[in-house]
């Protein structure tokens, strides 16, 4: 099943437990806009070279279309589509005035210097910037990309329109950012994953954690939950897995990989173990927090992992849901469990609107209290349907989308 189908996968399921109509399904499910552009880049060594960029429009019921911007070698139309498709429901849990969208170049991030990531995000922005803005359409960071792409784009979007840093989110915050942008992700992953092994009858300090991937996302969830006093037991980026059944200093770990040029390669306080077999550890939650599709039905009957907390978007495939809902294991959903950073994205935008400068703890507070909000919705939903998280979650997002259209006439 490909990426954007297996949303709809999900979609289908929580409509048809809301007993959406069938007319009100595709304008719902499909996007609004897809953009494919190319984007010719002078690379360092003179070559020229043409990549691919995406950008999905997905839904704009709720207010502008808001959604990453992913630089990957294997970004391409339909995973861009899956993901705008995602970032509807998603800003539509945590109850923000956005809707949805979602874009990526398909390049590795790992292989270009930082000018050539430069011009990519410049060249990409001289495509796309009469599609976007404040009000229509505004990127942020995802995977492959951070507040040094963030600072590039709004720089050369002004250039077409004028002083407008509310058209991104995530930049840095010298240049309009918001403290604790960067950290959001991972922390509101943090906190939800704290008020689940509350809900399932597990306390923090007895609870043990391993988490795939170690950037922007898995890394802050893992510092957040060690100092919750979970036991992070292992932790993994692109260069292998790292074990340590004792538990993983997290600091120190986020301190190697910094002083490794951003790699755990050679972490000295753990055995190596694969991405696949951290996946398969014994552990009370596993946070995948990478790629997608990485929990399939080829290993999910491996998985012992009594809570799964999805901080990448789409890490579990359909049929992987449907054994590991059946077993009874929870599934704390994507669009719920990593909504932190679109939270945290939108009082960035809202303070840039106002020219007010928010503070952490007011960053950190607000954030806390939305996502808790969305958290008890979507799990008291779950229990008095009968429904999977999941499929919660959906309907959560699913009834305030159709409901803004319907009252706009839309529908
Ligand atoms: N950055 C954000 O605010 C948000 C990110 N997400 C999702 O979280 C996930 C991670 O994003 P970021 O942390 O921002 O990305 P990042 O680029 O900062 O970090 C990605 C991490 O995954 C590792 N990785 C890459 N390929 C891998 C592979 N094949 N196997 C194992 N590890 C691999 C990298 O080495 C790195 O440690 C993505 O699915 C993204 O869509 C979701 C919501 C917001
Ligand atoms: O902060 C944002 O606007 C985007 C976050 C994002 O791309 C995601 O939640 O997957």
């Amino acid at each position: 099943m490909e990426a954007f189908e297996a949303v709809q996968h999900y979609f289908n399921m929580a409509a048809d437990e809301l007993e959406l109509e069938d007319d009100l399904r595709p304008l719902l499910a499909l996007p609004e806009r897809e953009i494919t552009v190319q984007i010719p880049v002078q690379m360092d060594d003179d070559r020229l070279v043409s990549l691919i960029g995406y950008r999905v429009q997905h839904n704009r019921a709720r207010g502008p279309m808001k959604g990453g911007l992913r630089y990957h070698h294997e970004v391409d139309l339909d995973e861009t589509r899956s993901l705008a498709s995602l970032m509807t429901w998603k800003t539509a849990v945590v109850n923000i005035p956005f809707g949805g969208a979602k874009g990526g170049v398909a390049v590795d991030s790992r292989a270009i210097s930082k000018r050539e990531k430069e011009r990519i995000t410049r060249k990409f922005v001289d495509e796309v910037h009469e599609l976007i803005g404040p009000d229509k359409d505004i990127p942020a960071p995802d995977m492959g990309t951070d507040h040094e792409v963030m600072a590039w784009f709004v720089n050369q979007y002004n250039k077409y329109a004028g002083f407008n840093p509310a058209v991104v989110t995530g930049k840095p915050v010298e240049h309009y950012g918001i403290p604790g942008r960067e950290e959001a992700t991972g922390r509101g992953v943090g906190i939800l994953t704290i008020k689940a092994l509350g809900r399932i009858g597990r306390k923090p300090a007895k609870s043990t954690i391993a988490i795939q991937g170690f950037g922007n996302v898995g890394s802050h969830a893992a510092k957040f939950l060690s100092e919750a006093e979970c036991k992070v037991v292992a932790i993994s980026d692109l260069s292998g897995g790292y074990y340590n059944p004792n538990g993983i200093d997290i600091l120190q770990a986020a301190r190697y990989s910094r002083e490794h040029g951003f790699s755990l390669a050679g972490y000295p306080e753990a055995e190596t173990v694969t991405n696949h077999q951290l996946l398969e550890l014994d552990v009370t939650v596993l946070i995948p927090a990478a790629l997608g599709g990485v929990i399939t039905c080829e290993n999910v009957d491996r998985i012992k992992a009594k809570l799964i907390v999805e901080a990448a978007n789409s890490p579990v495939r359909p049929d992987a849901d449907k054994v590991l809902t059946e077993r009874g294991i929870p599934i704390l959903p994507d669009i719920l469990a990593n909504a932190g950073g679109v939270t945290v994205s939108y009082f960035e935008w809202a303070q840039n609107r106002q020219f007010y400068q928010w503070n952490l703890n007011r960053v950190r507070g607000e954030l806390d209290h939305m996502l808790s909000t969305a958290f008890e919705q979507v799990w008291d939903l779950a229990v008095e349907r009968h429904v999977s998280l999941r499929t919660a979650a959906f309907m959560v997002g699913i009834d305030r989308v159709a409901r803004a259209m319907r009252l706009a006439g839309q529908a």
